[in-house]
């Protein structure tokens, strides 16, 4: 086999068709079903846009009222679950306790090992539903904080966050935090989906392909990015007192020793975007407006100046984790809950992309160029 012929990282390589999502660098844009993702976090609710990805059309109003029914219905956290959280250390990973709670979500459901389109669409709406209380769950047990039931009165978006802070969030709150399940929920064949899609290939079931996605998920070159975006912010040093201005100059030159070092900045860069990721500037407003909300000018001074610096650098533009990471930070989740907000939202794309790979499977399988020593005999 020639070099030609290897595509390291599968980079360039079209692997299957999809009908989920188009993510075109040439017109920056990014289509769910046809949408551009734009009019959608503008105007739809995750649980409509949830719908949408996986059956194709946006939901009729009963449509829409039968799944709300369902997911209010599904968000208590399972005891058999919780019973699995309290094993794990407080001080392992919270993707570490996401992809044990989905784990163990699979050996309990009770569709488990049915994968007929009605049961695969039924445990995919139940991960959405449930998957919150484990986030809440953990975040609050590591905060040394009493388990917050869940209120049925309150949309997706407001529920989580109710869960997670014990108190309701204001309005322009819950708004941005849907903006970013929105934008976080599908993108194609990127790693943890592609990972989902390997899983499905061999016939497994859809919790074991979720808990692979997870994985794919943690490192910092994907999902994983969006908590190192705020510990780069820590190590140039937040200060709520500082203007807007001085925390810009110091995160420029914060980025002209990193870059001069050859340090890979997490947030920046993009395998498919060259010149720009089609959802920045969705989140960058919301995080602007959580900036004004909570009325903290220094952390935009952060995002400015890194931003100005590495374009001035390297022509390198922000990737969704830049300004999702710190628009987390401001509604006050502990840095590495970051990620696992990133699963809530992914597990729509996820089973979708299971859904569809299951319609019309191939095994896949590729081939791999042999460089080891030759032939050799004992
Ligand atoms: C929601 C998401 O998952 S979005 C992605 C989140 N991931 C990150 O933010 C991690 C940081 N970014 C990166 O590591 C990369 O941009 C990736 C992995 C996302 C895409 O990478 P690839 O397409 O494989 O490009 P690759 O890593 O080879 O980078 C190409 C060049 O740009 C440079 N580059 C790319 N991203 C960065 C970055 N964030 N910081 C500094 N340099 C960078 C590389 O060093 C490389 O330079 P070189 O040609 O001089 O060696
Ligand atoms: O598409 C990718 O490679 C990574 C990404 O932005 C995502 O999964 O949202």
């Amino acid at each position: 086999m020639s070099e030609e012929e290897v595509r390291k990282g599968l980079a360039g390589v079209v692997a299957d068709y999809t009908a989920i999502s188009k993510v075109n660098p040439e017109s920056n844009s990014l289509l769910y079903r046809g949408y551009p993702v734009q009019e959608l976090a503008a105007g739809k609710s995750f649980e409509e846009v949830a719908l949408l990805l996986w059956t194709g059309e946006l939901p009729t109003e009963e449509e829409l009222t039968v799944f709300e029914a369902f997911e209010r219905a599904n968000r208590a956290l399972d005891s058999q679950v919780r019973a699995a959280i309290d094993l794990l250390p407080l001080d392992c990973h919270p993707m570490d306790v996401g992809r044990t709670a989905v784990s163990v979500m699979g050996a309990v459901h009770a569709l488990a090992e049915d994968s007929s389109p009605e049961a695969e669409m039924d445990k995919a709406q139940s991960l959405f539903a449930h998957f919150p209380a484990v986030v809440a769950y953990d975040q609050r047990r590591r905060r040394g904080l009493p388990l917050v039931e869940p209120r049925t009165d309150l949309d997706y978006s407001a529920n989580f966050l109710w869960m997670v802070f014990g108190e309701e969030a204001a309005p322009a709150v819950v708004d941005a935090f849907r903006v970013s399940m929105v934008l976080y929920a599908e993108h194609s064949f990127n790693a943890s989906t592609f990972t989902a899609r390997v899983i499905t290939s061999t016939l497994s079931d859809l919790h074991s392909a979720v808990t692979g996605a997870i994985g794919a998920l943690k490192g910092p070159l994907h999902g994983g990015a969006n908590e190192a975006v705020m510990h780069t912010f820590d190590e140039i040093g937040v200060r709520a007192e500082e203007s807007r201005e001085e925390a810009a100059a110091r995160a420029k030159a914060w980025m002209e020793d990193a870059l001069a070092a050859k340090k890979k900045v997490m947030g920046f860069g993009h395998r498919v975007y060259k010149n720009g990721d089609s959802r920045v500037p969705t989140m960058k407003a919301a995080l602007e407006r959580m900036i004004d909300h909570y009325d903290r000018p220094e952390m935009m001074g952060l995002y400015d100046g890194l931003e100005q610096a590495m374009a001035e650098a390297k022509a390198i533009k922000p990737n969704l984790d830049y300004p999702a990471g710190p628009t987390y930070h401001l509604m006050g989740f502990d840095t590495d809950m970051f990620t696992p907000l990133f699963i809530a939202s992914r597990i729509t794309g996820w089973t979708a992309h299971i859904m569809e790979q299951r319609a019309a499977n191939a095994l896949i399988r590729p081939l791999s160029a042999y460089n080891g020593v030759a032939e050799r005999h004992l």
